[in-house]
């Protein structure tokens, strides 16, 4: 059983046990008095490349990363930086995220949150907008098509952004034909969990020019981001580089300064 069929088994069973403990119906009536998701995907289409800052735990391939005592106050480092989108992982088992902390970065910042987990219910979507989220990942590898389809739908019919990840040309081909139009090219193989940077610069050429381009994982710093953007990207995704580093806010400026870069910003 690979990585992700072991991460995937375990978010199901957790999913189980919250919505027997929640119905969907009232999930959804808690969605009523939910905060309106912000415009997560103009936020990426303005010039220049942007940073998606990350409050990561733990990852499968390294265990713990950091101790994060506070996620808010790291999601306000970020904001201040200048994060164009902070992501908030919610997986429990590997990356030892909650929806706690997806609805204390909420109540720190205003900067739009991406809910980061192995979405494979619509009732997953609902709680991402309860806790605050304007966008949700949804995962190629992790999705029968069918299902890609309808979550990208149901996401957009909920306010929320549908990043989809890709981590190869056949994925491509199926986050397009479900409509996405901000796909995630994620350098992290989440069967053997390696990175290999040169992921994005393969794939990027075949994904269609009015799609926003997110590189994830790997951005170590500046030169990265740069690298990235070189080879087409919109976005980076940064997590580890982030959370183990001394100074956050820095971190994150140095790296949305790099993509604020006149040749970057006027190139679209
Ligand atoms: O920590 P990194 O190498 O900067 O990577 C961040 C992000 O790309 C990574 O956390 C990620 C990308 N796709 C995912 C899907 C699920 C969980 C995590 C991820």
């Amino acid at each position: 059983m690979s990585v992700l069929d072991e991460i995937l088994d375990g978010v199901r069973a957790d999913l189980a046990k919250r919505q027997e403990a929640l119905p969907l119906d009232r999930l959804k009536a808690q969605a009523e008095s939910a905060p309106t998701p912000q415009d997560a995907e103009a936020a990426l289409r303005r010039p220049g490349v942007h940073v998606i800052a990350e409050v990561k735990r733990a990852s499968p391939s390294k265990g713990p990363l950091a101790t994060i005592t506070d996620p808010a106050a790291l999601a306000r480092d970020y904001e201040a930086g200048g994060a164009a989108l902070i992501s908030v992982l919610t997986e429990e088992r590997r990356f030892k995220g909650s929806l706690d902390d997806l609805r204390a970065v909420h109540q720190a910042v205003d900067t739009p949150l991406l809910r980061k987990d192995f979405v494979v219910s619509s009732y997953q979507l609902w709680e991402a907008r309860v806790f605050g989220a304007s966008a949700v990942l949804l995962i190629v590898a992790a999705l029968p098509q069918e299902a890609l389809v309808s979550l990208v739908e149901r996401a957009r019919s909920l306010g929320l952004m549908p990043l989809v990840e890709v981590h190869d040309e056949d994925e491509v081909t199926r986050a397009v034909d479900a409509g996405a139009t901000v796909i995630g090219v994620n350098a992290r193989n989440l069967k053997t969990l390696e990175v290999d940077r040169d992921t994005f610069s393969r794939i990027a050429p075949g994904i269609p020019s009015d799609v926003v381009k997110i590189a994830e994982s790997g951005v170590r710093g500046p030169h990265d981001l740069l690298a990235y953007a070189g080879a087409g990207a919109g976005a980076v995704l940064v997590g580890e580089s982030l959370v183990r580093g001394r100074n956050p806010r820095e971190a994150v400026a140095d790296l949305v300064t790099a993509g604020a870069h006149p040749a970057l910003r006027d190139r679209n």
